[in-house]
């Protein structure tokens, strides 16, 4: 086959070379070297250009809120819910400490501790994120009901803090709850547009936590690429539909102070600049969904499959109206359709930041075990997520194709200043 000659920027048509070849060709021999847009004049290893503050694809880690909430949704996520298993506070908060200073060097694209040649011990970073890039990286770190008290037993002196909202989510009418896959004491959720930075996030902090914590369920997530989407559409959900148009604007400070962030007087005030994210692990039956014919897939949702426009409209942004009827006088979008559910009458709203997965097959069924991490931040989860999902759980069309299987709740912290930690406000 002829090999397909590239262009580049300019239009020139360029030789294929290969990134060995490109390395070679200019005369450099280290790993880690990237080519800047002004072509080889501009070659700066990763480390001289984060000295030059150039690096585009590095997410701030300290700040007023912690990042990985109303940061735009990178394209892989790992996250990990993990159990406490050390009864000392003191313990806890050297944790603390320990995770907010190794999340500020990976974010920043760093390996962790200093770099050893010592031979006789194994070295302080795992190295799978060597030589990558930062990846917009960032690690976002949560505290369950149980870790504020568990069987009625106040490990860590926190009892009295825990904030009435942050509780247990209610059994909701066909949820399938496997407990392997609900709760925890802590979470870390860890988004990069690479794999491999985002797991090599957690698994350090696992490690920093040896003796301390162990890792009750972990989930992948993905989306497409953006680099398989340059535009940045909305993301489309293992059903092939847009997944995502409707969501409060994270560039709006009034939106996010509105629906997202704790503000004082809502609770406890080391949650102020905190959120509560909750999470649903939400088996997705593509194959049933396969085989339903486009008319009903789209009455599911209320949407048109190809635009994302609302049912009757042209395109994805068009005003929703759900009262809108044909010329027979009947509803345009249905009653019982996932959008005219979950938009009830529009006030309550949620930042939603999910993820698909996909772990194999099942292999009772031989079908695949795949569907959405389904994440939502908010202020106010009675207000918000709870009796959105009570609509949804009762009437929603879509239940005939998902199954809730997990669940968790987290209030995730408030950020952290350069000098303190994530958990300060709460250990203080
Ligand atoms: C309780 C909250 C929600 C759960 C659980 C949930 C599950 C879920 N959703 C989709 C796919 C779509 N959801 C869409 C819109 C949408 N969903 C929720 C809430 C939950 N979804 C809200 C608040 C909204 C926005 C409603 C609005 O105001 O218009 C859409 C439509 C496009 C969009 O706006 O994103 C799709 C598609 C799946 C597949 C799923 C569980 C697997
Ligand atoms: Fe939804």
């Amino acid at each position: 086959m002829k090999e397909h000659t590239p262009k580049d920027e300019t239009g020139l048509f360029t030789k294929k070379v290969s990134r060995r070849n490109m390395l070679k060709t200019a005369g450099v021999g280290g790993i880690g070297v990237v080519i800047g847009a002004s072509g080889f004049g501009g070659l700066l290893t990763l480390s001289e250009q984060r000295a030059k503050g150039q690096t585009k694809d590095i997410v701030p880690f300290y700040g007023a809120y912690q990042a990985g909430i109303t940061t735009e949704a990178q394209d892989n996520l790992y996250f990990a819910s993990l159990q406490v298993t050390t009864d000392k506070r003191s313990d806890l908060i050297q944790l603390f400490k320990d995770w907010t200073e190794a999340a500020a060097q990976m974010t920043a694209g760093k390996l962790i501790g200093e770099a050893s040649l010592n031979k006789n011990m194994p070295p302080k970073d795992t190295g799978e994120a060597k030589e990558l890039s930062p990846s917009n990286l960032t690690i976002t770190f949560g505290v369950g009901p149980s870790l504020f008290s568990k069987e009625g037993k106040d490990r860590f002196g926190l009892k009295s803090k825990r904030p009435p909202e942050l509780k247990d989510l209610p059994k909701f009418p066909l949820d399938a709850l496997d407990d392997e896959w609900c709760g925890g004491d802590i979470c870390i959720q860890a988004c990069a547009d690479d794999l491999q930075v985002a797991f090599h996030a957690v698994r350090n902090l696992v490690r920093i936590g040896r003796g301390k914590t162990i890792i009750h369920w972990a989930q992948t997530g993905f989306q497409r690429t953006k680099q398989a989407d340059s535009q940045k559409t909305t993301p489309r959900n293992l059903f092939g539909f847009k997944d995502g148009t409707v969501n409060p604007d994270t560039n709006d400070n009034n939106e996010m102070n509105e629906h997202v962030w704790v503000r004082a007087g809502d609770g406890p005030d080391w949650l102020v600049g905190g959120s509560y994210m909750v999470v649903r692990r939400i088996q997705m039956y593509i194959e049933v969904w396969d085989r339903t014919i486009l008319k009903e897939q789209e009455n599911t949702f209320g949407r048109h499959r190809d635009s994302g426009a609302p049912l009757g409209m042209k395109n994805e942004f068009d005003t929703v109206d759900l009262e809108a009827k044909d010329p027979s006088g009947n509803r345009i979008i249905p009653e019982d359709s996932h959008m005219s559910l979950s938009r009830g009458d529009g006030k309550a709203k949620i930042l939603r930041r999910s993820y698909s997965y996909a772990d194999g097959m099942d292999p009772k069924t031989g079908s695949f075990n795949a569907g959405l991490l389904f994440i939502c931040f908010q202020r106010n989860p009675s207000k918000q997520f709870i009796p959105i999902q009570e609509r949804l759980a009762k009437n929603d069309k879509l239940n005939e194709y998902i199954v809730h299987r997990g669940s968790a709740m987290f209030a995730c912290l408030p950020g952290a200043k350069k000098g303190g930690y994530i958990g300060d406000s709460l250990f203080g």
